[in-house]
């Protein structure tokens, strides 16, 4: 492919059907940033729990409003092309989940230019191990990502845990609109900030560790969703991911989610009745 047509390809603000390339990030910071906002006011929530030493390792918690035996946590950890983006805009999904008796961890991640992808990774894999330390009890422990974060939240299932203190058992994983393979990336503009040599991209693709993926988290239910109106190449990056996972006997679907684009498939995760959030609850047997 060439230079320019591959930049286009991995610019998803340009394939969206609702608005102008500036206007739909503007919206997509402003819809993330008010469901946050709102889950904050109906849910109770600790936030900034550190799950280590840097600035930015840092946890926001929000609480089930109703209370039930059965607790599931899901982590959510945002998009932003690595570069964008931080837990102040990644609460809104507890909105309807809270309500639902579920909890909502989003995350936080030193994003470039201060991060590096090799230090995102271990910050992600450390805040699961802070959290099912802290958070012993919950009935099961679910994750979601969106864009980059899907691709950290697809690193964190293929990660061998005999290298932790403890080995999270994952039950299911939403995985939005993601980036499984970081080698077409690298000679694009999104690699300014990161700076990825080839070595790096390839030991923070998720498509080269699927039997690790395997071995880890063998009886977790993965859904690879994708939005319709993703560019061709981040839709091939999801088809992709769910063929190999498919091929290696795992427990995934694939999900081509009609009239939505890279942004509004996350985002309309604020609202109980979204095919998403139906998915995401039904998964953790709480629909
Ligand atoms: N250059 C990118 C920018 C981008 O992806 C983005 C920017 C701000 C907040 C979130 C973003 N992406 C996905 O979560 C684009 O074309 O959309």
């Amino acid at each position: 492919m060439k230079e320019n047509e591959l930049e286009k390809q991995y610019s998803p603000s340009q394939w969206s059907h609702r608005m102008s390339t500036d206007d739909v990030i503007k919206a997509h910071v402003a819809a993330l940033k008010s469901g946050t906002e709102k889950a904050r006011a109906i849910a109770q929530n600790i936030l900034d729990v550190p799950y280590g030493e840097e600035d930015e390792e840092k946890l926001d918690v929000y609480m089930p409003i109703s209370s039930s035996p059965d607790v599931p946590l899901v982590v959510y950890i945002h998009g932003g092309y690595w570069q964008f983006l931080s837990k102040e805009e990644s609460g809104f999904m507890a909105v309807p989940l809270a309500q639902k008796g579920v909890v909502v961890v989003a995350v936080d991640y030193s994003i470039a230019p201060k991060g590096n992808m090799d230090l995102m990774v271990s910050q992600v894999r450390r805040s699961l191990v802070t959290i099912i330390q802290q958070y012993s009890h919950i009935s099961g422990l679910y994750l979601c990502g969106h864009s980059a974060g899907a691709h950290l939240a697809a690193m964190v299932l293929s990660t061998d845990w005999s290298e932790y203190s403890v080995s999270p058992e994952i039950k299911g994983a939403l995985l939005v609109s993601g980036i499984y393979n970081l080698l077409p990336i690298l000679s694009t503009y999104v690699n300014e900030p990161l700076k990825m040599t080839e070595e790096v991209a390839l030991r923070n693709s998720p498509s080269r560790f699927v039997s690790q993926l395997k071995a880890s988290t063998s009886g977790c239910d993965i859904i690879v969703a994708v939005a319709q109106n993703d560019s061709p190449e981040f839709r091939k990056q999801s088809e992709d991911y769910f063929k190999s996972l498919q091929a290696a006997g795992l427990n995934v679907t694939f999900e081509d989610i009609p009239y939505t684009d890279h942004f509004n498939i996350i985002e309309q995760l604020v609202d109980e009745n979204y095919y998403l959030t139906q998915l995401l609850l039904k998964m953790m047997g709480k629909s």
